[in-house]
This record gives structure tokens, sequence and C-alpha cells, in this order.
């Protein structure tokens, strides 16, 4: 069979990578080089040139989009979908496993995955049970010990006895929640990992089953596997196996999760006969982009070192546009979104980037204004939503009533008479009983050990989820019919219906597209370690959270943080939020070793833009409920000042791209010669943005923003020794000066 085909569209040392024996490799490479293209077209090669069956090949990405694109690009090298191949993220592939494989692993066969919000609610029980302060041991930071510890592979027993209180409290609690997981059958993300792990190691059949099917793994991203997920593919590949890692030392980011970069160094060390192939040519980017990038990551020491070059020509600077505050930035980006649509620009086409997720509201609300489609990556996902998150919940109640955590979510939502003190009852029951709340619940009915009206809630209640519990069990129902019954009987949407105004109506429409999403729910044959779809659509909620909304297809603005864009390119890009203490970020300061992470992760930013890149930043900006006055990245400064040119939409006003604060008057003028600000003017009091004002109370300050009209109108004062407010024009008295 010719195969050639194969590797026509590579380069020399990409065609090295591809073509080269089954043995281990490692390809080192920069952003854009074609690390991905390198394994896709590997997998075609296995296939077609080794004639090794799809069967025997797994691939790990870092998104269950990056899977899916995979899955899409192989096919349409080799004209037929890769059945039997597996393709997924360490946490899809360990979960996989595990329920193929549940009894081995000592699971529950219904076992539930907890995303964070469940694992912090269950932290937060079991310190209450064991009524410990809840300031000395905040819950988050218990959370974040127990997932740092299995990221490293370490249970509760693993965990060195220390003579400091801190540390003995955290063990100590890491063994609590061990055992209640294990009594309820709960896994976390990282616990899907550990177990996936210790199955191998403790079934030396299964291993070896797996071992001898697997002939070789594909790695994607492998600079941010972690020390547990490493360990797992060490032990998946054993002596007989292969494997092909792909990565970047320079867009490792995420150390902050347990990520080892020392992983790529080791590779060589722990793998037989390594093949290291670099690549060094970028097929992504144009020159400008790429030396911005190049020229911001030689501030990092330690590197392995490379040097991206392009083809391409220099291609459009970037372009660098200093907002006045958070509002301005996302009016400016607006405008040059709506330019590129106009000219033909697909809005999938573009992206916006940010270090965090509450940066997204403001430029979402913009979005929203001018009717712009856009589509949200993490941040409040479709499947984190409240109303979402309850209705999951009862179906989860449905396959397994004993599931605390959906218990204690739900019953009393909608509110039916079970408060606070009932639930409190229930608890502790539970405990002193060493049963689920609901076995509780079904005995304080049996014996009416509540009051009349508290036992007829329960009961009520017991009733509705044993409805429930026959809905799920009858095989001729579709997926949707069984979200639509449980949202009807629960009473959901007239729930829903009392809330005020738009939101009520927004849930309300959420819960509709959660039975269309359902019903578009694929179940197959590839998922038989599953019981039932329904409790495949469960798992798919936790683990897909997000990723797929039912829109995906549709053309939309792609708005996401730093981190998830990672492996992702776009035509046009905008990196936003591009200032001191927010990126890097405050906390990044304090550790050692975290700023070169801020800047790797600066460095993917930039990458991810093929055409043209904007920067942005805000001189002041209202985030996490107060304002702030940041200077401008220096990740700006670090980029060569050749690549770049400022915006000015204040034409009049000249300003070099610089780390000062602008003075008053520059401002004031900078201000009013803006196109896009002036078409703010209050219309009664004769202010304008960028007047010097003087309020009776608080005394002199800067016009920085306005909002609404008439009556309501607002502006936003910068005052200069009582900092910045906002105040209703007809009140507030103000003087321009
Ligand atoms: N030899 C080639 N000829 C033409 N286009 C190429 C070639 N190699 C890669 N590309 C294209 O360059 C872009 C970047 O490739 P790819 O996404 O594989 O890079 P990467 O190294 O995985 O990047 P990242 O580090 O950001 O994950 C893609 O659009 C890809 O199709
Ligand atoms: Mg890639």
């Amino acid at each position: 069979m010719d195969v050639s085909f194969i590797l026509d569209s590579l380069n020399d040392k990409q065609r090295d990578a591809v073509a080269a024996p089954l043995q281990n490799s490692l390809v080192l490479a920069g952003a854009g080089s074609g690390k991905t293209r390198v394994l896709v077209h590997r997998i075609a090669w296995l296939m077609h040139a080794y004639e090794l069956s799809p069967y025997s090949l797994m691939a790990v990405t870092f998104t269950n989009k990056a899977a899916r694109e995979m899955q899409g690009r192989i096919e349409e090298l080799v004209g037929v979908p890769p059945q039997g191949m597996w393709v997924g993220t360490f946490h899809g592939l360990a979960h996989r496993l595990l329920r193929a494989h549940w009894r081995d692993a000592g699971l529950k066969e219904n076992f539930q995955i907890m995303d964070s919000d469940d694992q912090l609610r269950l932290v937060k029980r079991i310190m209450k049970s064991m009524n410990i302060d809840d300031t000395r041991w905040p819950p988050k930071q218990v959370c974040w010990f127990i997932n740092a510890q299995k990221d490293e592979g370490r249970r509760a027993a693993h965990v060195p006895d220390s003579h400091d209180p801190f540390s003995k409290g955290m063990r100590e609690l890491y063994y609590h929640y061990e055992e209640a997981c294990e009594n309820a059958g709960l896994l976390d993300f990282g616990e899907l990992l550990l177990r996936a792990h210790e199955l191998m190691l403790t079934n030396p059949p299964l291993l070896r089953h797996y071992q001898e099917r697997f002939r070789h793994v594909l790695v994607d991203e492998f600079q941010d596997t972690n020390t547990i997920q490493y360990a797992w593919l060490r032990v998946m590949v054993g002596d007989q196996g292969t494997i092909t890692a792909v990565g970047d030392d320079d867009q490792s980011i995420y150390g902050w999760r347990g990520a080892k970069i020392e992983n790529i160094q080791n590779f060589t060390k722990h793998f037989k006969d390594v093949q290291t192939i670099r690549l060094e040519q970028n097929y992504r980017s144009t020159g400008h982009i790429l030396n911005a990038a190049n020229g911001l990551i030689k501030n990092n020491d330690d590197r392995l070192g490379k040097e991206l070059w392009t083809e391409s020509g220099e291609g459009d600077p970037i372009s660098l546009y200093a907002g006045f505050n958070e509002q301005d930035e996302a009016r400016f980006i607006l405008g040059i979104i709506k330019q590129w649509r106009d000219k033909g620009t697909s809005l999938s086409d573009m992206a916006i980037l940010y270090r965090s997720n509450a940066q997204s509201r403001v430029l979402e609300e913009c979005l929203v204004r001018e009717q712009i489609a856009y589509r949200i990556y993490g941040g409040h996902r479709f499947y984190d939503r409240l109303e979402i998150k309850n209705a999951l919940a009862y179906a989860r109640l449905a396959l397994d009533p004993n599931d605390d955590g959906a218990m204690e979510r739900v019953v009393n939502v909608p509110p039916r008479g079970i408060g606070e003190r009932s639930i409190g009852t229930l608890r502790e029951m539970a405990r002193d009983e060493g049963c689920s709340m609901w076995r509780a619940a079904q005995i304080i009915v049996e014996k009416s050990l509540m009051p009349a009206r508290a036992t007829n809630a329960i009961k009520s209640f017991l009733h509705l989820i044993e409805g429930l519990n026959t809905t799920v069990q009858q095989p001729d129902l579709n997926l949707n019919d069984i979200f639509e019954q449980i949202i009807e009987e629960a009473g959901l949407i007239p729930f829903h219906e009392k809330e005020k105004g738009e939101k009520g109506e927004a849930r309300i429409e959420n819960l509709k597209e959660l039975v269309g999403a359902a019903g578009g729910f694929s179940w197959s044959d590839e998922d038989e370690e599953f019981s039932s779809p329904l409790m495949a659509f469960l798992d798919k909620a936790v683990l897909d959270a997000g990723e797929a909304q039912a829109d995906e297809y549709q053309e939309a603005v792609q708005l996401m943080t730093l981190h998830s864009a990672k492996g992702l390119e776009f035509p046009l890009v905008f990196l936003t939020g591009v200032e001191e203490n927010l990126f890097p970020s405050k906390m990044s300061f304090e550790e050692p070793g975290r700023l070169e992470e801020e800047r790797r992760l600066c460095y993917v930013g930039i990458t991810r833009a093929m055409e043209k890149l904007y920067i942005t930043y805000a001189e002041s900006r209202r985030l996490f409920g107060s304002e702030s006055f940041n200077s401008p990245s220096r990740f700006i400064k670090e980029i060569p000042v050749e690549c770049l040119e400022e915006v000015r939409l204040r034409s009049q006003v000249s300003r070099p791209v610089s780390m000062q604060r602008p003075d008053y008057q520059t401002e004031k003028n900078r201000l009013q010669n803006s196109t896009v600000l002036n078409n703010f003017k209050a219309p009664e009091v004769n202010v304008s943005m960028g007047d010097r004002v003087r309020h009776p109370v608080f005394g002199e300050g800067l016009v920085i923003n306005y909002e609404g009209q008439g009556p309501q109108a607002r502006v936003q004062v910068n005052f200069d020794d009582e900092g910045s407010k906002w105040l209703v024009l007809s009140f507030a008295k103000l003087e321009v000066l």
C-alpha cells in the first residue's frame, strides 16, 4: 500500500518523527511547530505502514475537545474513523478503565464522580460533623491539600507524619475524607488517576492484558503531566510497549497543579533508546508574533532552549491598546471584532484570552449588548450551573438514593418543608447509624421520629425519589424523556418561574437545553463499560464540563482563560488584561518559579495567534469587587519594541509605550479626544469623561466612567484621596474644575 500521502505534507524533521521505527520517541519543540500534527500522522503511519490495529493504540490529549479533534483529523487523513483506538484525557481514560473494572478497582458499580464543587461540599460536611473550625482549616485549603497529595500518588496513609499541628490536622482530614468517599462510592478527579494506577499495580493479569493490547501510546502536551499521570503512563507502556511523547518545556503552565517539568528530563532515563527530535519551523504565526514570543520567553532561565522561525513573512505588528478601564478595553475589543466580522472573518476564528475567569463578565456583557454570539470555555460552564446541577442531582439520586451529596443538594430544592434542622437530624442519624442519609430518612419515617409535619415532608420526598427510581429503570425511555420527567416531577420549572426577572427564565431555558443535550447524547458501543446511558451521561457531564455544549458548531467568538487555550490556534487573538498584579498575577510574586510560569503562560497566549494579535490592558480595573490601578505588565516591555504598535484612538495625544502612570492633564485630553469614550456625555449635568471635578465631601478627582441615562445616570470618579467611587449624577453635586 502506498503510504507516502501520510508524509507528503510534512517537513524533514516531522517526517523523521512520523516514520520512526516502532520505538520510544520524544518530540521537543516550540509552539506551532507541528507537534500535534506529528502525533496524528504518526498514528496514521503506525496503522498503515506497520499495520497496527487502532485497537492497539492509545492517545492521551489534554482536553476532550483536543481528543475529538484528533479523532477527526485521523479520519480525514486515512478516510475511516480509528475504531477501537483509545483517545482521551488522562482523566477520561482512567475513568474508562475504572468503569470497566470497577470490581477489581474495589469500587461500587454505580460509583459517582465528584467535581470540585461537590468535593468542597463533602469536605465541609465532614468538617461540620467533626466540629472542626473552618477558619483554622479553610475547606478550600483542605481540598487543595488532598488534591496535591493525590497528584503525587499519595494516600492519607502515605503522607508523612508531622509534628506540626497544621499538617497533622490536614492528614487527619484526608483520612476522614477517604473514608467518606469510600462509603459513599464517590471519586474526585485525582482519585480517578490514583485508582487507575493502583488498579494496574495490584492486578498483574489485568496489567498484562493492557500492556499486550497497547503496543504504542502517544501523549500530547507532555510537559504538563504530573507525577501520578507519568507513573500511570510508565506502567501502561511497560517493557513491551513503546511511547511517543510530544511537548514544549516553554509551555509548561500547570506547575501550580503538580505538573512536573522534570518528567521531560526523566523520560530518556525511564524509557529505553529514546529518539529525541526537535522541530523549529513554526507554521502557525506570522514573523512579528513569533519574534514577540521568542523575545519574551528569552527572559526565562533554565530553558531547554530553542528558537522558532517561520517562512510566512512578518505580517502585521502586534497592536497594543491601553484601555482606560475594563469597560473601555471591552468596547475596544468589540469594535475590532465587528470590523473583522464585517470583512468576512468567521466569529469562530476570533478568540479573547484572559488570565482569570472573573475577567470574562465585562467582556460577556459587551458581547451580549452587541448581540455577538460567543462561547465560553471554563468559567461558569453549562453543567456547572445551579439549575443543571440540581437536575443532575435528582438523576443521581434516582440511580442511587444513597448518594448523600446529591441528597443534600436537592432534599429541599424546591423548598418542601425539610429545613436545616431536619437535614441536620438526617445527617447526625446517618453518622450515628453508619448509613446513608436516605436510609436515615427511611428510618425516621418508619419510626415517626420527627414531628408529623417534618416526617410527612420527608415521606413525600422519599416517595418522589422512589418514583424517579422506577422511571430511570424503564428500558424503553429515552434520556430526554427521563430528564423531562425528572424536571417535571421534581417541580423545577414552577420553582424557577417564581424567581424574579430574567434569571428564572434563563434557568428554565437551561433546563430545556439539558433535555436537548440528553436527547442528543449518543451512547456508542465504545461505552460498553457503562451499565446505563444515564450513568454514561452523568459521568460525561462531570468530565466534559463545558466542552460539549449544544452549540459547539455555531459560529461564535471564543472566550477562554489562557490555560484552556493551550494547543489551540485562531487567526485573530486578543490577549487581555495584560497588567501587573493580574498577569503576572499577584500570587506569582510570592513563590519562586511562579513568575517564570506566568511568562510561559504569556508565551502560550501569544503563540495562539495566527494572523493578528491584540494585547490590551486597562489603566484602572474593577475586579473581584474592588478597583485597582495597575501598570502595564512587565511582559509587554519584554516584547521587542519593533513587533509592537500602539493603537491610538486618541489621535492628538502621543504616548510612547511606557510603564508610567499617565498624568491627569494628558488623561483628560486623551479621554476627550477618544472617539469611543466621547459618546458618553451626561445629559443633564454637564460632566464629561476625563473632567476634573470637585465633590463637597470626597474632594477632587477625575471622571473615569459613565453608566445609565437621565436621573439614573452615574459616573465613576477616581478621587485623589478617597479612591474610586460611583456617584449618581443628579445627587452628587459635582463641580467641574
Ligand atoms: N509541515 C507542515 N506544513 C503545513 N502546515 C503545517 C505543517 N506542520 C504543522 N502545520 C500547521 O501548523 C499549525 C500548528 O501545528 P500544531 O498545532 O501541530 O503545532 P503544535 O506544535 O502542536 O503547537 P502547540 O505547541 O501550540 O500545541 C497547524 O495549523 C498545523 O496544521
Ligand atoms: Mg499541539
